[in-house]
């Protein structure tokens, strides 16, 4: 009789929480998402129709595969490939215009290719205020955890602070020696392997390592050996999020769909967390032993000497933090960094004549000796080409952001609470209204008179490092990086396209060379 008293609690007991758990998943997928779209309607967002579970996606889906089929990688190189890399936004723009409402399964995104739009937005908001929605955030979980790129709140803005002065111009500095030593390594195994008058290289793989040393070396101070092992889990991490067929922001979807792929990628995940907590716990003790021992001048090594440390929490970082921002950096700063450098050697090798211009500068600047630091302002033309690359072909090939509160645009525009924001950088970069009818071609001499802008007609139209409080932390980082080894890299070699080279952009989360990038090397 007890028994059975207690095996009707029990089921009981179950039931409700049953019954609670589909509640609140009808709260969570059902319910509140309703009432954002309804709201966004309200302001007068429109957009697609939405089905449930999959918002839009399946016509997302559709989109891109029949674009696919008619894109066959063709040697004729455009640089207008937004209609072919996002078909659906292209679509949606003709239909919507520039500002609209698109659904990730249950989750609501405002699409933004509207610079005026993104100023009025933006107006007054504090970088704390900005969150990023929380589809990512879980998704890439092994990739970031909370690190910088993902903090939010007063988190953000103690990590942000700290991390700021890490990137100090005297601490990068002293990182600049660590850049040429890892390009110089890469050239004299070029030159070693050269045995006629040319050579192919694969640049996508070449380029990957070197910047895969640097941010290692300049970051962390860690051996290349080490390194090269979070480097490796990070790819593979990336690989196993990014390569599957997934459905982000459909509840449940990466169990569902693609369970071994999520498994795989959290445990790399835990595999990389583990590598980082061992490096940083070294790095510690060989701190507090040896007093006399001058902490080591990369990144990490400032962020544990301490002072740096004490933010407005009044404690430090703790190592659990640090793993998240060692991983971020990885993750933000070298495969970034790699791609700028890799367009830059395509550009150049399909316009030759700016390997001259660029070789001539350097002749003029930097002459026979070594580069150092306080030479690179005066490579005025170098920073032209950087930034119409980053317009051409923007790294991060969009923006992300959550309201943390609800954001009043203009007279009756609001965008409530909890919206996820999409800010569509390719779009605005590749944009005739903004840049005029020469959009599609490569003329770095636009940054001549206006080496911010470009001549854009909006300030807000080119935003290759993001955009107001959470910019890119690691521009100046990345601005010196990229000179020192182009301009190694252009002292020793001239360059021209393989035939091999199929030229397809498509984004893994950054824009990428999807058939890598062969090149050939001409000695100088
Ligand atoms: C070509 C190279 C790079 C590009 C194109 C790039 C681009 C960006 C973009 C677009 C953002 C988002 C900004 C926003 O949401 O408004 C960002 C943020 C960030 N980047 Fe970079 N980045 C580059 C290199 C680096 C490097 C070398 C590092 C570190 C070593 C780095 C670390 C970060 C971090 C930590 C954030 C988060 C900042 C925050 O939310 O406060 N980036 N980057």
């Amino acid at each position: 009789m007890e028994f059975l008293v207690n095996f009707h609690a029990l089921s009981l007991v179950i039931g409700f929480f049953f019954l609670f758990m589909l509640w609140r998943a009808l709260c969570c997928y059902r319910i509140m998402p309703n009432l954002a779209y309804h709201k966004l309607k309200r302001s007068g967002f429109r957009g697609p129709t939405p089905s449930f579970p999959l918002g839009n996606l399946s016509e997302m889906m559709r989109d891109k595969i029949g674009n696919n089929s008619s894109l066959s990688p063709s040697p004729n190189i455009t640089h207008d490939f937004h209609s072919t890399l996002f078909p659906y936004f292209a679509k949606w723009q003709k239909f919507y215009g520039k500002v609209f409402m698109y659904w990730l399964g249950t989750e609501p995104f405002v699409y933004i290719a509207d610079p005026e739009f993104l100023k009025q937005m933006s107006k007054g908001i504090m970088g704390k205020s900005w969150g990023k929605p929380t589809v990512f955030k879980n998704d890439r979980k092994p990739m970031f955890g909370k690190g910088l790129v993902m903090a939010e709140g007063q988190d953000w803005l103690l990590h942000r602070h700290v991390i700021t002065q890490a990137f100090s111009p005297s601490n990068l500095k002293d990182m600049a020696s660590l850049m040429a030593e890892s390009t110089t390594a890469m050239l004299d195994r070029w030159t070693s392997l050269i045995s006629s008058s040319s050579l192919e290289i694969d640049a996508e793989r070449e380029i990957t390592t070197m910047a895969g040393e640097v941010i290692a070396k300049a970051i962390f101070g860690i051996s290349c050996e080490s390194g090269k092992r979070v480097i490796e889990k990070i790819t593979a991490v990336q690989v196993a999020l990014f390569k599957s067929n997934r459905f982000v922001g459909v509840p449940y979807s990466s169990l569902i769909m693609c369970p071994k792929q999520t498994l795989q990628a959290k445990m790399i995940g835990n595999q990389i967390n583990a590598l980082l907590r061992s490096i940083i716990k070294d790095r510690r003790e060989k701190l507090i032993n040896d007093h006399k021992n001058i902490p080591q001048k990369d990144l990490l090594g400032i962020l544990l000497a301490g002072h740096l440390l004490e933010g407005k929490r009044g404690k430090k970082l703790t190592t659990r933090e640090l793993v998240d921002e060692c991983k971020t950096f990885f993750f933000a700063g070298q495969e970034t960094s790699a791609l700028l450098l890799m367009w830059t050697m395509m550009l150049l090798a399909i316009y030759p004549e700016w390997q001259d211009h660029l070789r001539e500068e350097i002749k003029q600047v930097v002459g026979d000796g070594e580069v150092d630091p306080t030479m690179l302002a005066g490579l005025k033309k170098m920073g032209w080409v950087m930034n119409e690359v980053l317009r051409l072909y923007s790294p991060a090939p969009n923006l992300q952001r959550q309201a943390r509160e609800m954001i009043k645009v203009s007279d009756g525009v609001v965008i409530p609470k909890g919206t996820n924001i999409w800010i569509d950088v390719i779009s605005l970069h590749h944009d005739r209204d903004l840049w005029g009818n020469d959009v599609y071609e490569f003329r770095p001499e636009r940054f001549k008179d206006d080496h911010l802008y470009g001549g854009c007609k909006h300030k807000m139209g080119f935003l290759p490092f993001g955009f107001g409080g959470r910019i890119c932390v690691g521009r100046n980082f990345t601005l010196m990086e990229y000179k020192i080894a182009l301009t190694l890299i252009l002292k020793k070699f001239s360059l021209s396209l393989s035939p091999g080279y199929c030229h397809s952009p498509s984004t893994l989360l950054t824009l990428r060379p999807t058939h890598g990038l062969p090149l050939i090397l001409h000695p100088l």
